[in-house]
């Protein structure tokens, strides 16, 4: 007997742009996709549409073709937590819908052993027109529940989502966050073998995130199967027992969470910045900046992508005489605002692992939130300055975790957040 609780096999998608999603239609439509795909349910597969995948290496066959997903194949086995990262438009929420039988895959199958709850997008899943009460009971009837098995469980469902008396009120007058939160409620308190979670982590606020966390968490305890998406590098080290990483609709790799980001990273380096050449430069040039360059923990192939929390390196690489040289690099914001400044003791500048002259500045936890920043480098010497670059090196910081936390939304809008404690005196009251 397999092991595994989800099979993906060769699975593609393609769709027509402008023309709307293959294979959805009206009302008439989303009724008969619904009982072909709860036919499919009870066989425990997902059927290809007519079609074919086609041939073709390009995920973009022509303007108006896009495949979301090319012959895409893993495994996850029972009571594995896999994480599933890419980068935007890679193809993670189309091999959800997939999963979910919100959709037809193109071509290729999945199977899906054991009965699965899912927490997609916001805007899936629920009715809109029916109550959260209503759509709670029918999300169990979906999952194959008696009545009585759902009325068992709402209290607890209610009690977690804190929707309170808006559990009577039409889904579609919920916030994201209140759709959000009932929406986990309902996928992780219905008691699925299988758990798809898209993404949402980054919405509701810091206290419920850490409870979807913990019962996440209490779930893979449990020896349950966890599919989980993510663009937070940090909580996909912190939950996943392994991850593989798609790319525009390809799945390119995976391994343990830490290769999968090395991967992910890798995939969107930036050349360090070749600044021998710039002129736009200040300074009596005996001595100048010549390259910038940085990267996350020992990720040194994968430079421009930095993890907020984690160990990050700066390299700046230099010609002329080095002696007696010190350096400035001074970060700034996406609005130009100065954020912080990291600046060199006069020291004589070598980069020991490659004996080329640079010095190598190292930020054991980078506090800088996620977003994209710039660097302006200075050197100096005895006799005064030496070189200036403004925007010497483009940094993207990506969400990771600062002694194991992940940041709250509200710390996502401040471009600092270090690491801190704090103490109590006396105790709290
Ligand atoms: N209904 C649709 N009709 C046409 N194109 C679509 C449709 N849904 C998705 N796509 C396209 O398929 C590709 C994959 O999209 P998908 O939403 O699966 O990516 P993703 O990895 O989940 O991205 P994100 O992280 O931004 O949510 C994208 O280029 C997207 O524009």
């Amino acid at each position: 007997m397999t092991q595994a609780a989800i099979e993906v096999r060769g699975l593609s998608k393609h769709y027509r742009l402008g023309t709307g999603p293959q294979g959805r239609g009206d009302l008439r439509d989303t009724v008969a996709a619904a009982a072909a795909r709860l036919r499919n349910r009870v066989r425990g597969r997902t059927p290809a549409a007519t079609g074919d995948a086609g041939g073709g290496d390009e995920a973009q066959s022509s303007e108006r073709d896009l495949w979301a997903l090319r012959d895409v194949g893993f495994d996850v086995q029972r009571g594995e937590v896999l994480g599933l990262i890419g980068h935007n438009g890679a193809g993670k929420s189309t091999l959800l819908k997939i999963l979910s039988r919100i959709t037809d895959p193109t071509a290729g199958e999945a199977f899906i052993h054991g009965r699965m709850g899912s927490l997609l997008e916001v805007g899936t899943g629920f009715h809109p027109e029916l109550t959260g009460r209503e759509n709670v009971f029918l999300n169990g009837a979906v999952l194959g529940m008696s009545r009585r098995e759902v009325a068992d469980k709402f209290d607890e469902i209610v009690a977690f989502s804190e929707i309170g008396r808006f559990i009577d009120t039409p889904v579609k007058r919920y916030s994201s966050g209140m759709y959000v939160r009932l929406a986990f409620a309902v996928a992780s308190n219905l008691e699925p073998e299988i758990l798809v979670v898209d993404e949402v982590l980054a919405v509701g606020d810091a206290a419920f995130q850490k409870k979807c966390v913990a019962k996440m968490r209490s779930f893979a305890d449990e020896g349950r199967t966890i599919l989980f998406v993510s663009h937070n590098m940090g909580s996909i080290q912190s939950l996943c027992d392994r991850a593989v990483v798609l790319q525009r609709g390809r799945l390119i790799g995976g391994g343990t969470p830490a290769e999968a980001v090395r991967m992910y990273l890798a995939e969107n380096a930036v050349e360090a910045a070749d600044l021998a050449d710039r002129t736009d430069r200040e300074g009596h040039q005996r001595a100048r900046v010549t390259s910038l360059r940085a990267w996350s923990g020992d990720n040194a192939d994968a430079p421009g992508y930095l993890l907020y929390g984690e160990p990050a390196t700066i390299r700046v690489g230099l010609s002329g005489v080095t002696r007696g040289l010190s350096c400035i690099l001074a970060v700034y914001d996406g609005y130009n605002r100065p954020v912080c400044r990291f600046a060199s003791k006069a020291a004589a500048a070598t980069d020991t692992t490659t004996d080329e002259p640079a010095f190598l500045c190292e930020v054991p936890e980078l506090p800088l939130t996620p977003g994209g920043y710039h660097l302006n480098a200075t050197l100096h010497d005895r006799d005064g300055l030496a070189d200036a670059i403004q925007q010497a090196a483009e940094l993207t910081i990506e969400q990771g975790l600062m002694a194991g936390r992940a940041l709250a939304t509200p710390q996502l809008e401040c471009p600092i957040a270090p690491r801190h404690a704090w103490a109590v005196p006396n105790g709290p009251a």
